[in-house]
């Protein structure tokens, strides 16, 4: 039987994985996040789930599959990661402001050797904010450990007129793809006690 080890510090993520009902562990990556020059987005969130997985399996042995993602906000085909402080953010939600942007999460599976991905990509559109709302949203907790300098599961959900696409995509673990992937390589059978 094949443990499953979620590597993620992401307390949405712990949650959402639960949902699904299937039994894991936890484990943290701390890797470098920079983006390399020229690198494109989709690029970018393979490589960082990639890397985050292949830091705790070599950490794990052979009975282990180790699950990670990332998750990152894409504008103009630019890379929106987490503000570093108050004016970052301020830039980030003025560019996001009455506009569609992608949020692209890539998910990766690792057990020993193998390797397994995928990625979702959903689309969000903000409503047009003022200085001040955008202001006063960078005054909560809430936009700095978040991709894109939001979080559409709180008040930032406020901010966003319409998604196409996943919801648990945008808030870091899509959930039907998860539990594909986790069911494709029998990691996990069964769905909240469903059979797959
Ligand atoms: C856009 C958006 C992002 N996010 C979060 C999801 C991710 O946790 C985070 C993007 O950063 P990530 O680097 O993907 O993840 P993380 O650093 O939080 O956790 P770990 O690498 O340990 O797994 O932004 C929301 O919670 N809500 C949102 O609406």
């Amino acid at each position: 039987m094949t443990t499953l080890v979620l590597a993620s510090a992401s307390p949405r993520r712990h949650e959402l994985l639960a949902t699904l009902g299937v039994q894991f562990l936890l484990d943290t990556a701390d890797i470098d996040e920079t983006a390399v020059p020229g690198e494109v987005p989709l690029t970018y969130v393979q490589r960082m789930a990639r890397e985050k997985a292949a830091t705790v399996v070599s950490r794990r042995d052979d009975g282990f599959a180790v699950l990670a993602a990332d998750t990152t906000v894409v504008i103009d085909g630019d890379i929106l990661g987490k503000p570093r402080d108050h004016f970052s953010g301020l830039g980030m939600l003025a560019r996001l402001s009455g506009r569609t942007h992608a949020v692209i999460t890539a998910l990766c599976l690792q057990r020993g050797d193998a390797v397994w991905e995928c990625d979702v990509s959903t689309r969000v559109t903000f409503l047009t904010l003022s200085r001040e709302v955008c202001e006063r949203y960078l005054a909560t907790s809430e936009p700095w450990d978040k991709a894109g300098g939001y979080g559409i599961q709180g008040l930032g959900g406020a901010l966003v007129s319409s998604i196409e696409g996943s919801y648990s995509n945008v808030v870091g673990l899509p959930l039907a793809e998860t539990w594909q992937l986790l069911a494709a390589h029998g990691v996990a059978t069964t769905l909240g006690g469903l059979d797959e």
